[in-house]
């Protein structure tokens, strides 16, 4: 990585008034990403990783939420900025990219009027010079006959070119950071592979950082450098893909790497899933977060919460008990000894 990171997120606490009372939806977390980076976060559905990016963009409502903490862009504290410059930066520096087409894409415009749009509201091109670039970034995502396509609204055109078009839209001011937050979740396995192909092709040739929003830690396999695995709002690992897949350290990272499908994997057998549930932002466990869920936990884990500690050179890992569990001196049956 470049000594400076182009998103520096330090400590970032995200509360949110709720009719409830207040939550913690992201918990004191910190990660960087590095120029030409790609950065995966991954966990369950509901861990804060959505919020995270929303606040990296500044999408939140600012009326129900508080930030503590940084986010530094290039060196500016994003939580510090007001709306004006925090407008420029969005779609011009930073631009993010959804599993729902619908909230980028306009029903009433055509594909091509929006990217101009796009173009025109953060650069001073002229219409023709716009409609140029457009054309060449449609051409870029690889659409069939794109020249057609701009002159279509998003309901002519399939799921997977939809994904393309908001994929050229978001980067046609060729930004330097992009948020992609599940852009394949909802595609089939073929349209999935192509976009990833795309969004990598894209981060080459426009010398941009991704961090790419997942649950599924086999596309983090594929495409990033580095991960960031989140549970219940906070960062519980953090590390280089390699280090992550040769040598998962939380328990958390092992039960997901399970539960992934392999090509070996009998379609007919179920595969394997983490026991029990997330708990709820209403009632945080006071120890470790996956204690109730973990087949390593003892009576330490229940009561004591683990910081993120330094398990090898850019390997972090928040567990007790990740170097037992590495050396096999634990086994999930001693733990529930130990716990009893
Ligand atoms: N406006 C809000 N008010 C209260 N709670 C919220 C709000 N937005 C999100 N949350 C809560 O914050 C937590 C984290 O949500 P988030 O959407 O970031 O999860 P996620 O990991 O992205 O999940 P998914 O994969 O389902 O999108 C959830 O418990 C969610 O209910």
């Amino acid at each position: 990585m470049s000594a400076s990171p182009i998103i520096d997120i330090r400590n970032l606490r995200t509360h949110f008034h709720t009719e409830k009372g207040r939550v913690t939806a992201v918990d004191d977390v910190s990660f960087h990403v590095g120029r030409n980076e790609v950065l995966g976060v991954v966990g369950e559905s509901g861990c804060g990783k959505s919020v995270t990016s929303e606040a990296i963009m500044q999408l939140l409502n600012p009326e129900i939420t508080d930030f503590e903490g940084e986010i530094l862009f290039d060196g500016e504290n994003l939580l510090a900025l007001d709306e004006a410059r925090l407008a420029r930066i969005r779609g011009n520096d930073i631009s993010m990219i959804f599993q729902d087409t619908t909230s980028s894409l306009n029903p009433l415009y055509t594909v091509g009027d929006q990217i101009i749009e796009a173009l025109q509201a953060h650069g001073r091109q002229s219409r023709q010079e716009a409609a140029r670039t457009a054309l060449e970034m449609v051409k870029a995502t690889g659409i069939p006959s794109p020249e057609k396509r701009l002159s279509e609204y998003p309901h002519e055109l399939s799921g997977g070119m939809r994904q393309r078009i908001m994929i050229a839209m978001a980067l046609v001011c060729r930004p330097r950071l992009l948020i992609a937050d599940e852009p394949t979740t909802a595609l089939d396995v073929t349209t999935q592979a192509q976009i990833l192909d795309l969004i990598m092709q894209m981060k080459a040739e426009l010398d941009m950082a991704v961090v790419f929003i997942t649950h599924d830690i086999g596309v983090v396999a594929e495409i990033c450098d580095r991960v960031a695995v989140m549970y219940l709002g906070q960062v519980i690992e953090d590390s280089t893909v390699e280090s992550l897949f040769d040598a998962p350290l939380h328990p958390y990272t092992r039960g997901l790497m399970q539960a992934m499908p392999t090509i070996e994997s009998d379609p007919a057998e179920d595969l394997y899933t983490i026991r029990g549930r997330v708990p709820s932002l209403f009632d945080v466990p006071t120890g470790c977060r996956f204690a109730e869920r973990c087949p390593y936990a003892t009576g330490k884990c229940r009561a004591e919460a683990p910081t993120l500690e330094a398990a090898t050179d850019g390997h972090k890992v928040r567990c007790w008990h990740w170097k037992a569990i590495a050396a096999g001196e634990m086994t999930e049956s001693e733990a529930e000894l130990q716990a009893g």
